[in-house]
Parts: C-alpha cells; structure tokens; sequence
C-alpha cells in the first residue's frame, strides 16, 4: 500500500477547536495502521535539530566515556552497543543506543555540552503532545479525558516513560542477513519517534490485516524519514487497555538493500506510563 495512505498526517493546530475533528482521524489511524504522522505538533524544525545535534554529540563520544552509564537491564536505562537481540530475528541489532527518563543517570555538560537542558525541554514537549494525542483517545475510549494523563504522569515515581535516542551505524554492504532494528512491536503505549530527511530504513507492516507472527510474510510499506512530522504508533499496552481497538503494529528497520547505507538517527519517546496503575479496558474482561 502507499505510504500515505496507509500513514495519514494528522494536523494538531488549533488542538481544542479542532479536538473532535483531529479524535475521529487519531482513531481512524490507530485502529488500522496504527501508525500515523503528527504535524503542527508545536515542536520547531530547529527544535527537533538541535535535540539531533546533542544526541549526535553523545555518539561521538568515546566507547569508554559513553560505558560510563551502562544500559541496566533492571530500569532500561543507559547506552547500549550492538546488544538488543530481536525474538524476531534471533539476530543483533546493528545500533547503538542511549535510554533516559527523568531521573535516570544523563551525561554530564562536560561530556555532552547542553545534554540535560536541550534533552530536558525535549521530552517536555514530547510530553504535552503525547497528552494531546492520549486525552483523544480516553474519550474516545469512553474513560474521562484525563484518565491516560494520570496514568502516564512522568512525575510520578513510578513512572517508566523514556525517551531512547539511537544511532544506527554507517554501513558498506548491503542489508543482506542483517537488521538495523528487528521486526518489533512497541511494549508501551505510545510512541512518537523523530527522524531526519534523507535517512529512511523504517518499514510498518499493513496493520489490522497482518495476522502472521512477527508480519512475516507480510508485505512492509517503507516510511519516508522526514525532519519535523512526528511518526505516531501505537504499543502493546495501549492495544491490551483499548481492548485490542487500536493497533499495535509490527514495524522494523533496514539498511539499504544493496551497497552502503549512511549512519541514521532517530529519537523516540516511548509513553509507557506508570509500573503501579492497572491497565483494564473498557470492557472489563
Ligand atoms: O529508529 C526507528 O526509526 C525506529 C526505532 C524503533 O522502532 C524502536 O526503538 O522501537
Ligand atoms: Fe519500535
């Protein structure tokens, strides 16, 4: 299917006059794609790039100052290199990548100048438009506008929402046996994921329709990476408490098919909510 329509760009300008319009098209997506693209979300062009320029600093750094916060795989957090081994695949992603939350170990401003404030106003827009996104579809879901925004309260200390950035290493060969990230769904809630011009590799699979395990067989729409629309989907959890309503989708990334596929990046931020709160779906069952 083409990537538009399969993907529809959803407008969040004016959110409050334009609520109901903008619920009817974020459920239309989620219920089929899953996926979908936000733009007029509020975040800048130069916002969006200067958050890539920190996490390209972070990379840049030394294999041995980036081991100082190493990824724990009791909280998720930290960096991790050429490590996520994918169920899907049985292979390891060729990527690196650092996790964060708010109180989480960050670089220092000695080894990354600007990390925690640049990274800080980040996620804080992250957060308000997941909120936008989220408070849609509890009505829609028929809970109370705020019944997600309690749920995913960052501040609360239990929550586990992070934001990943990774980097996906430049490579000379073609994508033959290898994955940049494995065929996956999303554990959380939702996510929304930042990329650049030029630097393509995502791939969804159809969606509702997909009923093979891990899409295999499936045929895989490739996602034309852009500055500045953010790429929406959905995760396991949202799908368990929306009673399988909305769509969490298989979605993977590749380098070129043949020769070399330049570095890519990409930043997500993974709404995954708070450890304490039981997800139950209307339906109760
Ligand atoms: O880098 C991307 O485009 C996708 C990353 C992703 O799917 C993930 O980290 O869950
Ligand atoms: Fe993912």
């Amino acid at each position: 299917m083409e990537e538009k329509q399969l993907v529809p760009a959803i407008s969040l300008r004016d959110f409050e006059s334009r609520r109901d319009i903008i619920t009817k098209e974020l459920v239309d997506a989620c219920e089929h794609a899953g996926f979908l693209k936000l733009v007029d979300h509020g975040i800048t062009r130069e916002e969006i790039e200067a958050q890539f320029a920190i996490s390209k600093a972070y990379f840049d750094l030394p294999l041995d100052v980036k081991a100082r916060i190493p990824h724990d795989v009791k909280t998720n957090n930290g960096w991790e290199y050429k490590s996520q081994l994918r169920p899907s695949t049985n292979a390891i992603d060729q990527k690196e990548s650092f996790w964060l939350m708010k109180n989480s170990q960050w670089p220092s401003d000695e080894e990354v100048p600007g990390f925690r404030k640049t990274t800080s106003q980040f996620m804080a827009k992250c957060e308000r438009i997941s909120d936008q996104v989220l408070s849609c579809l509890s009505v829609a879901l028929g809970f109370e506008e705020d019944y997600f925004r309690k749920a995913m309260d960052v501040n609360a200390e239990d929550s586990l929402t992070q934001l990943r950035l990774l980097h996906y290493m430049a490579s000379e060969k073609g994508a033959a046996g290898t994955w940049r990230a494995g065929t996956h769904t999303d554990i959380g809630c939702l996510t929304l994921l930042f990329q650049r011009d030029g630097e393509d590799g995502l791939e969804i699979c159809p969606g509702r329709e997909s009923c093979h395990s891990y899409g295999i067989g499936d045929t895989f729409t490739p996602l034309s990476a852009e500055t500045g629309p953010i790429v929406v989907n959905i995760g396991d959890m949202l799908m368990a408490w929306s009673d399988d309503r909305l769509k969490a989708n298989f979605h993977r990334v590749r380098a070129k098919e043949v020769g070399p596929s330049p570095d890519r990046y990409s930043i997500a931020y993974f709404n995954t909510g708070r450890k304490n709160v039981v997800m139950q779906g209307p339906k109760k069952t």
